[in-house]
């Protein structure tokens, strides 16, 4: 194939001439080719002089990785739609005449929603304390219940909750979240928002298992598999022929939305499974502090983990650089993009928003952000800088980490909400996506204590003196 891709080797040749009718699986470690595979299977599967081709939808779970995949997107994959789960849902909800004008509810009004039903629930009741639980407890219940295609309260009353933590709920007080959640619904509906971007999969789902009419997809390819719900999975699977094909790609590893969520509820039939375990992408010094985070114990007892093998490229020690106050890392981070930037890819990455405008108004027009309304995707030298959310699937020559102090990382509001425990989860994901972005070097800054989400090992480090 042409284009930007190398030729697929060992397993992943394998994978590439995987079933072309039926559900496949393929595990793989951060780096071990997945999103190269996923762009070669659709080429595979849309190639019109085979037996099986079809049309072909390759879907992945943000807006940048899109642009990228369209950047990678090699000739061969002229016939191939590349495009994000929400798009493709809106738009066969739309062509289905499901749909309307600004239907569907976006994040601050759904927030805005989601409140006045707790306060319209809570003034029913007698005085509770789950009613004074943060904010973002009866935000992520609703999605998970949305997120699993419940759609009856029996249904939420009887689930089992597998390895969910911190924000567990007892069967007992299931059923006043689910008033809840109804009441979310019902105000919504009077907005005129027939959806919000969780539960537009059940609306994708239930459309799909009504519709008799032929299927528009043969074959889709899911990248970053285990960020999609298992309601999204389920509509994927509803959508397909009987004889078209659903391959997943995923790392379990790299999950950052809908955490503790597992695919593996979405019911898929899977008959072989396929693991990548080699990592091409991060030298061997980086993929050592790679896996290293993966064998914390926040990451302990993920079905599914899969284990990289070491890589052969040798490298510099990731860089860790103690500093005395955050100015001092902003100015780091600034200077060492700088010098890089001119003759590599670097990537300033951080936690959030008000995080990377500091970054961003230091670089203005010198560096490109990433996010999702970003059109184009250049290879070669410059500067990007980004949340860590922003930068999944993506790869730099150099990526530089600032802010990785204690108080930071974990994010102190999000244990506040969450629980500790998840918090580490969570956060211990992110920073393990944000490291495997580097090929060659990796710079982390610091000031006071280290992020208990670093490993302590020492051996895995250079310390560097600002
Ligand atoms: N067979 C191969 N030979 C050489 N390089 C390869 C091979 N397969 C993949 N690569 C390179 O390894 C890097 C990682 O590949 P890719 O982005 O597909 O991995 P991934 O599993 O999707 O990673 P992640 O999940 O961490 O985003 C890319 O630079 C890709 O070009």
């Amino acid at each position: 194939m042409r284009g930007n891709l190398p030729k697929p080797i060992k397993k992943q040749r394998e994978v590439l001439y995987m079933p072309s009718a039926g559900h496949t699986a393929v595990f793989g470690t951060a780096g071990s080719g997945k999103t190269t595979l996923a762009l070669y299977r659709a080429a595979y599967l849309s190639e019109p002089s085979m037996p099986h081709a079809g049309r072909t939808l390759l879907l992945t779970f943000n807006k940048t990785l899109v642009t990228y995949l369209k950047y990678l997107k090699p000739f061969e994959l002229q016939n191939v739609q590349v495009e994000t789960y929400h798009t493709f849902a809106r738009g066969y909800l739309n062509n289905r005449g499901k749909m309307s004008r600004n239907c569907i509810c976006d994040p601050d009004y759904r927030n805005a929603f989601i409140s006045q039903a707790v306060k319209a629930v809570e003034s029913a009741y007698e005085p509770s304390k789950f009613f004074k639980r943060p904010f973002e407890f009866f935000s992520d219940e609703i999605q998970w219940i949305f997120s699993h295609g419940i759609t009856s309260q029996e249904e939420y009353v009887e689930v089992e909750r597998v390895g969910r933590i911190g924000t567990n709920l007892s069967r007992k007080l299931r059923p006043v979240m689910y008033e809840i959640l109804n009441k979310y619904l019902e105000i919504r509906t009077a907005a005129g928002k027939l959806y919000d971007w969780d539960d537009i999969a059940i609306a994708a789902r239930k459309e799909f298992e009504e519709d008799s009419s032929a299927r528009f997809y043969k074959h889709i390819i899911v990248d970053e598999g285990q960020d999609f719900s298992p309601e999204m999975i389920r509509s994927l699977a509803a959508a397909i022929p009987e004889d078209g094909s659903l391959s997943f790609f995923g790392d379990v590893a790299q999950q950052i939305y809908g955490q503790r969520m597992s695919w593996r509820s979405a019911g898929l039939k899977i008959p072989q499974q396929w693991f990548f375990k080699e990592n091409y992408r991060n030298t061997k010094q980086i993929a050592q502090l790679g896996l290293a985070i993966s064998r914390m114990p926040f990451f302990q007892d993920i079905p599914d983990l899969v284990e990289p093998t070491s890589p052969r490229a040798d490298g510099a020690l990731p860089a860790l650089v103690g500093c005395t106050d955050k100015d001092q890392q902003v100015e780091i981070a600034l200077r060492a993009a700088r010098s890089a930037g001119k003759t590599q890819s670097v990537a300033i990455l951080v936690k959030d928003r008000a995080q990377e405008r500091i970054f961003s108004s230091a670089l203005g027009a010198n560096a490109t952000r990433l996010h999702r309304d970003l059109q184009v995707w250049n290879d070669g030298p410059g500067i990007y800088h980004g949340t860590y959310h922003a930068a999944k699937g993506l790869e730099f020559d150099v990526v530089i980490l600032p802010f990785l102090d204690a108080d930071n990382l974990p994010d102190p509001d999000y244990m506040t909400s969450h629980g500790e425990e998840d918090g580490l989860t969570h956060d211990g994901r992110l920073l393990y996506v944000a490291v495997t972005r580097a090929k060659t070097s990796l710079i982390l800054l610091y000031t006071g204590e280290l992020t208990p989400l670093l490993p302590v090992d020492e051996s895995l480090y250079q310390r560097v003196k600002p």
